[in-house]
């Protein structure tokens, strides 16, 4: 494989461009590579500046359900922006997204629409507290939420990756109030609500961590959550960034009939256009300006053409619900062909899946909180990301960032997948 143009393209990002990216996990800097450029995406595929052509499992790290430069949800775009690209002024198109959310989330009444994942967990935070007039807010570790400052304690994602999992340059005072719990442990949990309980404004938690690996939360855990959130009239927050319309239509929250308080929203809701959301009950929505007391605005909020391509997938989706079937199966047959060749090749590594989200980690303990998922082999990990990639397979370049599949992902596509890993895991033994 040639990298030659990317390789000068990279020289050039670092003397304009912090490191290279606009987004630290880009860097590739974990598994030891200079970064790709790419400059074409079509269904499963997404295709470098030399011309290598890739089977993609980042897939834009989640907005991309539907697969790259889907021809029926891109069709009208362009009539759309015609009309103009922003007009910091109401649109029907925010009303018709709205709704379909709302519809599709009975924890949801009302929404307020903003521009990424990172602003949506801040504003529903702020909300919370705005809501409870307490100051405490609870995380769990290896969970990330975006990147303010109260929430980037114990960070996954690419704080993770580059072994930060807190910032710099976030104050004592910032995180003061913000309290960290391992993730799936029950007992933990109790303690902390018994110490803190009539403190705690808020809980925010990914019910499907995606941030840390693929690591699904237990299904009592997240039960006795919303016991004790209710009891000590805590509002709960359900991160539903990665695992909104993924993991089902109605995500985590239907998966495992365990409603929030709030949810956030991101990636596919604006289809591969900068989006974020947050929703939920009518008497705590109601609390954000111009209604309420808590301030929250931005300029290019519902942005007209991120609303219209939003509204496009959803409704793509809401028509077609055999999508999740599809994603699930090719990610069932992925997990069962990777653990066939772990077991032949006897390699320390385990998948986990829930649906269609999944990860493989290279250590042979099964993996279900923060700490075992620091336990994985990231040499091993970087060793086998490049053996991949050399076979044309494009995986999330960190140990701690989950797979995504499209539905444009073929049944070809896992095969080639299956035959690479098989190649990639040899190499390993
Ligand atoms: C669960 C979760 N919450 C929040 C965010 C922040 O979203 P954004 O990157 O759009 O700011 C991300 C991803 O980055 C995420 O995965
Ligand atoms: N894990 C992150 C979001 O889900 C990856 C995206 C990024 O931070 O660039």
């Amino acid at each position: 494989m040639n990298f030659e143009r990317s390789k000068k393209l990279w020289k050039e990002a670092q003397k304009y461009i912090p490191g290279g990216v606009n987004s630290p996990v880009r860097a590739f800097q974990s598994v030891g590579m200079d970064s790709l450029f790419i400059c074409k995406g079509k269904g499963s595929k997404v295709y470098d500046v030399d011309g290598n052509e890739y089977i993609d499992y980042i897939c834009s790290w989640g907005p991309l359900i539907l697969g790259h430069s889907n021809e029926f949800i891109y069709k009208d775009m362009y009539e759309v922006l015609q009309n103009g690209t922003s007009y910091g002024l109401c649109t029907e198109q925010e009303i018709k997204l709205a709704k379909l959310i709302v519809q599709a989330y009975p924890s949801v009444d009302m929404i307020r629409m903003v521009n990424s994942g990172t602003e949506a967990t801040m504003s529903a935070l702020r909300l919370a507290r705005g809501y409870t007039k307490r100051s405490k807010i609870l995380k769990f570790e290896g969970c990330y939420h975006g990147h303010s400052d109260s929430l980037l304690v114990k960070s996954g994602s690419g704080a993770l990756t580059f072994n930060e999992p807190t910032s710099s340059g976030v104050s004592e005072d910032a995180i003061k109030n913000t309290l960290v719990a391992p993730y799936n442990d029950i007992e933990a949990l109790e303690k902390i609500f018994q110490i803190y309980g009539e403190e705690l404004a808020v809980v925010i938690i990914e019910p499907v961590s995606g941030n840390m690996g693929v690591v699904p939360a237990k299904k009592e855990f997240l039960q006795k959550l919303r016991e004790l959130t209710k009891h000590y009239e805590t509002v709960l927050i359900f991160d539903e960034v990665i695992t909104g319309f993924r993991l089902s239509f109605g995500g985590a929250q239907e998966v495992y009939g365990v409603q929030p308080d709030l949810t956030c929203f991101g990636k596919i809701i604006g289809g591969g256009l900068p989006v974020g959301a947050y929703g939920g009950k009518k008497e705590i929505m109601e609390m954000v300006s111009p209604l309420g007391t808590v301030y929250q605005a931005g300029t290019l909020s519902g942005n007209p053409l991120a609303m219209h391509l939003g509204y496009q997938v959803l409704s793509y989706l809401k028509g077609h619900p055999q999508v999740y079937k599809y994603i699930e199966n090719m990610a069932k047959k992925l997990e069962e062909g990777i653990l066939e060749t772990i077991e032949e090749y006897q390699i320390d590594a385990t998948v986990n899946r829930l649906k269609g989200m999944l990860s493989l980690f290279f250590t042979k303990n099964k993996v279900e909180s923060f700490e075992e998922v620091r336990k994985c082999n990231i040499k091993i990990f970087s060793e086998y990301f490049k053996a991949m990639l050399k076979e044309g397979i494009l995986l999330p370049p960190s140990q701690f960032e989950g797979l995504f599949l499209s539905y444009a992902h073929s049944e070809e596509d896992i095969q080639k997948t299956l035959e690479a890993n098989k190649k990639a895991m040899l190499l390993l033994k």
